[in-house]
């Protein structure tokens, strides 16, 4: 299953992780020598690209020109096009960009028809949005700040204190208000990802400027004190929606991994019963499938209001929700900078569990035969 834009990647179901945005394999011999700079020319004054019809945004090659190497800077404007486009085509392959150009239409004929209901959501505002525990740790932005609002039942998985209930309840309603919409005007949505009938995209319905906030203002600096190792100082994209479950709804949701660096997961409500998040240790793509340890065995219940932040990879699923409903507002964060690093990567990865354990286990090896070794010597010098 590949990790395109909203989909988890079930553990269980085949052994097969491939990973985001690699072109597999795709070589591109007549430009493989096209090359940009590390440091712009920061004097250099770019042409301007608005009048062309290009497949990208004019804005962007008038952004990459300064990276151009110095002997290209003062080409013709028809030169300089030619040999950025042969780059970003390099990055972003046509079959890429027609889905995000399509996603960009979906959105727009979303958000041009559908009325908001509380129109206070779609703009941060933080003192509402959440309790003072949570504004004074992020305030102070220390480890020691946010330790004192945290608690790490087992590690890797922080839950704290996060939203107010009016914030809930208004989220609650606005979900409810986008989805009558949707049902009135049969109007077809994308649901959140591959594992789930329910729920619904909130960056689909103009709520990616707040939620973009929220991760720029609050999740990214906490994840840059517990989650560095993954990239969380460096999340510069997200993915947020809402899970519906409940007897008319999903009931539970599969073993698997998100497609995030760290996922910030928080219950609206309603009222309900079960539907406990369980968690089964960290693991890299090769490692996904591997066997749980028994300390990295952890349920969680979840509580309206209180946020679980844990890594994409840690993997988890959902026990079954047997009464009432269930509502969680999910952010999925990335940094593009870490999967970018991640494709260069050799070493093993120092937040995979099963890495570290092998790792140890071939130290305990050397170790031991080290051991072996002198012994031996000791003998062949004794007799
Ligand atoms: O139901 C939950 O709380 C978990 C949802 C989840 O893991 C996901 O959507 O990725
Ligand atoms: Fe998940």
């Amino acid at each position: 299953m590949s990790q395109t834009e909203g989909q988890s990647t079930n553990p269980t179901s085949n052994g097969n992780v491939n990973n985001r945005n690699e072109s597999n394999g795709v070589v591109y011999p007549s430009f493989a020598s096209h090359r940009l700079r590390l440091n712009p020319s920061v004097d250099h004054k770019s042409d301007n690209y608005e009048d062309l019809q290009l497949d990208f945004s004019p804005l962007l090659f008038s952004s990459l020109e300064r990276y151009l190497p110095p002997a290209f800077l003062n080409s013709s404007r028809d030169q300089k096009v030619n040999y950025m486009r042969e780059i970003l085509l390099r990055y972003f392959p046509e079959g890429e960009r027609t889905r995000v150009q399509k996603h960009r239409e979906y959105r727009q004929k979303i958000i041009s028809n559908y009325q908001p209901l509380h129109r206070e959501l779609y703009t941060m505002h933080a003192a509402n949005f959440f309790v003072p525990s949570f504004l004074k740790a992020i305030s102070e932005n220390t480890e020691e700040s946010y330790r004192n609002i945290m608690s790490e039942p087992s590690p890797g998985v922080l839950t704290f204190e996060m939203l107010q209930p009016r914030f809930c309840e208004m989220m609650l309603a606005e979900v409810e208000n986008f989805e009558r919409w949707v049902r009135e005007t049969k109007f077809r949505i994308m649901r959140p990802n591959t594992m789930n009938k329910f729920g619904a995209v909130l960056d689909d319905f103009g709520l990616e400027t707040m939620l973009e906030k929220l991760m720029e203002d609050f999740i990214r600096p906490i994840s840059r004190v517990f989650f560095n190792d993954v990239g969380g100082s460096t999340l510069d994209s997200h993915h947020g929606f809402v899970v519906e479950y409940g007897m008319d709804r999903d009931v539970d949701l599969g073993f698997h991994v998100d497609d995030s660096e760290v996922t910030l997961n928080v219950c609206l409500g309603k009222q309900f019963s079960g539907g406990e998040l369980f968690f089964r240790g960290v693991r890299c793509e090769k490692h996904v499938n591997t066997e749980t340890q028994p300390e990295e065995i952890f349920d969680y219940s979840h509580a309206a209001g209180r946020a679980v932040l844990h890594r994409g990879r840690h993997r988890h699923g959902a026990r079954a929700t047997t009464s009432g409903q269930r509502i969680n507002l999910l952010l999925w964060c990335r940094s593009s900078v870490f999967r970018e690093l991640r494709k260069y990567q050799k070493d093993l990865s120092s937040w995979c569990a099963e890495c570290q354990r092998e790792k140890k286990e071939r130290q305990r090896q050397a170790v031991a035969a080290t051991k072996l070794e002198l012994l031996k010597r000791e003998g062949e010098t004794a007799t």
